[in-house]
């Protein structure tokens, strides 16, 4: 039987094979993003008819390969608020009480909303395959509307982007006029579209549930495959180290990242460093017995010197893209007073790639990356050279010995050695 992906495949090399011919037989240039070829012939019906076809069996197509997370993480502005309203009234969840298809009508008194309103949410995120209508007229889930009625997470993630992401990206221009060059994580999309002083985190702590919000929809991005903790634990030489190593989390927040490492490799112990709000939450929570002896929670601002000297590995991770390569750097300067020969600052964090370099679909979501990080701290993610101009510039006697993105993972492993005898 032909699959869904596969009619939609050959009516789209239909549909192009059509404008192709149109094109051909009147004289007008092949379809093309070069800059000097016209676009006038979109308002002819023999073209505008074939041209919406293949847009629509390629948006459909984009929503089966990308599956329904990522139909609901790459939504448009609009199209993401429509989908806000769907979870603050509950709309998916609703749709599920009995069988996954009903009337607008029944919906809407499950929602206790007018029914108008609710027809014009559906119908406004149906053309992205949220939801779709049968003929009848009756409202049904698709794979993507389903993942918001039964995964909070998503939920939360959704209304995270509306509340806090999306207004701080859209304001990030306005910001960069206002502070030309500005390296303050207080000086951002963020500060002028929530109107504060403070630096996000900050900002978002002085309100009851948007930290939490913000925990609870990360989750999103931990339990994604490519950010499997088990890319850290098979691309780093634990083993080689000895008996009794010692890995410092900094800012580990509950371990989720070095504690796995302990499972595989019973020589080390780790020590998760953190603010203190988020040690406190962590550090009497209850650990397997084979590795319960081997990790502690302490408090550690890492502007502040590090005093846990000589551990074998410092690890970073997703820690430097949160900030502008001012505090990074500072970040980094803090360790250089506890590191022996031996030891190794272990930077685990996306390294950008250049255009072209990967899939689009990993280029556009580490570039989306990269504007959220601007817009929230004016952090950044960075290319392999911002790396090693980053490191340089923190100190010349640290020295990248790997630079890599494993297989797989979306983060890469950044492997930074100490040579004190270099020259400062
Ligand atoms: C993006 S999270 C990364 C957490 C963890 N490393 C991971 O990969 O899941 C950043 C962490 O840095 C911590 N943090 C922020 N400012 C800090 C500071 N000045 N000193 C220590 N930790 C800090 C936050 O509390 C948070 O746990």
């Amino acid at each position: 039987m032909t699959s869904r992906a596969e009619k939609l495949l050959r009516s789209m090399s239909e549909d192009v094979s059509a404008l192709q011919d149109y094109l051909h037989s009147h004289n007008l240039p092949e379809l093309s993003i070069e800059e000097d070829v016209p676009f006038q012939f979109q308002t002819n019906p023999n073209f505008s008819t074939r041209r919406d076809s293949a847009i629509k069996a390629c948006r459909e197509l984009i929503a089966l390969l990308s599956g329904s997370l990522g139909t609901l993480v790459n939504q448009t502005p609009h199209a993401i608020a429509n989908t806000q309203a769907v979870c603050k009234f509950n709309i998916a969840s609703n749709l599920t009480e009995d069988s996954d298809v009903t009337t607008y009508n029944e919906l809407a008194r499950r929602c206790r909303l007018p029914e108008t309103e609710i027809r014009r949410i559906v119908r406004a995120l149906i053309p992205s395959h949220v939801f779709r209508e049968y003929s009848d007229g009756r409202v049904a889930h698709t794979a993507a509307s389903k993942l918001l009625a039964v995964d909070p997470i998503m939920r939360e993630w959704i209304d995270l982007s509306v509340t806090e992401m999306i207004p701080a990206v859209l304001k990030f221009p306005d910001a960069m006029e206002m502070w030309p060059g500005s390296e303050e994580p207080n000086r951002t999309g963020y500060s002028l579209a929530h109107d504060t002083q403070d630096m996000a985190f900050a900002h978002m702590a002085k309100f009851p549930g948007r930290s939490e919000r913000f925990m609870a929809a990360m989750k999103l991005f931990s339990r994604a495959p490519e950010n499997s903790p088990r890319y850290l634990v098979e691309n780093y030489p634990w083993a080689a180290i000895g008996r009794g190593g010692v890995i410092v989390d900094i800012g580990g927040s509950s371990g989720e990242y070095s504690i796995p490492i302990l499972q595989t490799f019973t020589n080390l112990q780790v020590i998760i460093q953190d603010l203190p709000e988020v040690i406190g939450k962590f550090d009497d929570r209850e650990l397997p017995d084979n590795i319960k002896d081997r990790v502690s929670f302490t408090v550690h601002d890492f502007f502040t010197k590090q005093p846990v000297q000589g551990a074998d590995v410092y690890l970073l991770r997703w820690i430097l893209h949160d900030w502008s390569d001012t505090y990074a750097i500072n970040i980094l300067r803090a360790l250089i007073p506890a590191l022996h020969l031996k030891s190794k600052i272990l930077i685990n964090e996306h390294i950008l790639p250049l255009p072209g370099e990967a899939p689009v679909p990993q280029e556009m979501a580490l570039r989306t990356f990269d504007t959220s990080m601007r817009a929230f701290t004016n952090g950044k993610e960075r290319e392999v050279s911002d790396w090693e101009d980053l490191i340089a510039r923190a100190d010349n006697r640290l020295k990248i010995e790997k630079i890599e993105t494993p297989e797989g993972s979306a983060l890469g492993i950044i492997v930074v050695g100490w040579e004190p005898s270099k020259e400062v």
